[in-house]
């Protein structure tokens, strides 16, 4: 199984306030890996990081077996930011172009579109069950909606890992199950690598197969059944305030 991130001994400062300290990671191909940790945990650091948006002072980052800094095919990792789901009511462009300018990833701004994109939106959009919303407006969408969305023009580059952040804001809990089962097939059957960041521990659901619990540095990396096993104090003491688990039907740990 190849080995597709590994953080080694990473530490990062802004100015005085050490935001990561020695923090080692790694991600193989195939994982679903849930990063959770709280507010100002270091989560947004770590993800720049692994995008070779922040140079660590301390430790080394590798991509697909390469140092970050000599890393250049930027479109096997495809991110989808926390951000992307907050359109105005007004913005013109339809599902189908949305998903389209996911291209110029691979093709540069200015280059024209292949003449097989409306097959490659097709397939990308089939993929996160959207596929009857093409035509329609990305602003008519609901934010879970407009997630999926985004998740199909990050596909359309065809990564081999897909990075969210947060994506599950704004989702409200009924629409939550079928998103995360949208992930899992992607997952499963695309075999997409799936690093989900999050600081809400209700992420971890039963789709995720291994769990980093991050506050500065990794408390916890392993597999998500694993977690389940620790106590609530133990995960109070790392995560900074109160846990509520509850059990669901599936006899798995939610929140
Ligand atoms: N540009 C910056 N300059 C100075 N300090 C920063 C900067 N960005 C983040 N920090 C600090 O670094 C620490 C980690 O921040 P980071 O944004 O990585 O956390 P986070 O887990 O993503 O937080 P959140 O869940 O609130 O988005 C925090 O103490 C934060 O205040």
């Amino acid at each position: 199984m190849e080995k597709y991130i590994e953080m080694n001994h990473v530490s990062f400062y802004y100015d005085k306030t050490e935001a990561l300290q020695d923090v080692s990671l790694t991600v193989n191909e195939g994982d679903f890996l849930a990063i959770i940790g709280p507010n100002g945990s270091g989560k947004s650091t770590l993800m720049k990081i692994i995008l070779g948006l922040l140079k660590p002072m301390k430790g080394d980052v590798r991509l697909f077996g390469k140092p970050v800094e000599e890393f250049r095919d930027r479109a096997c990792i495809g991110y989808v930011s926390q951000k992307s789901n907050s359109f105005n009511s007004g913005f013109p462009a339809t599902v189908y172009e949305v998903v389209r300018s996911g291209l110029a990833k691979k093709t540069g701004l200015f280059a024209k579109y292949p003449s097989d994109a409306s097959d490659q939106v097709k397939e990308a959009l089939i993929s996160v069950g959207m596929q009857a919303y093409s035509d329609r407006p990305i602003s008519a969408l609901s934010g879970g909606q407009q997630q999926r969305v985004f998740i199909a023009r990050a596909l359309i580059s065809k990564p081999k890992i897909l990075l969210l952040d947060e994506p599950t804001v704004g989702i409200d809990q009924q629409n939550m199950q079928s998103f995360y089962r949208m992930l899992t097939h992607l997952n499963k059957h695309h075999g997409i690598t799936i690093i989900l960041i999050t600081h809400d521990v209700d992420a971890v659901s039963k789709s995720i197969s291994h769990v980093a619990c991050l506050n500065r540095t990794i408390h916890f990396h392993g597999y998500q059944k694993e977690m389940e096993s620790l106590s609530d104090e133990q995960l109070e003491a790392w995560y900074g305030h109160p846990v509520r688990r509850v059990k669901h039907e599936g006899g798995h740990v939610h929140d």
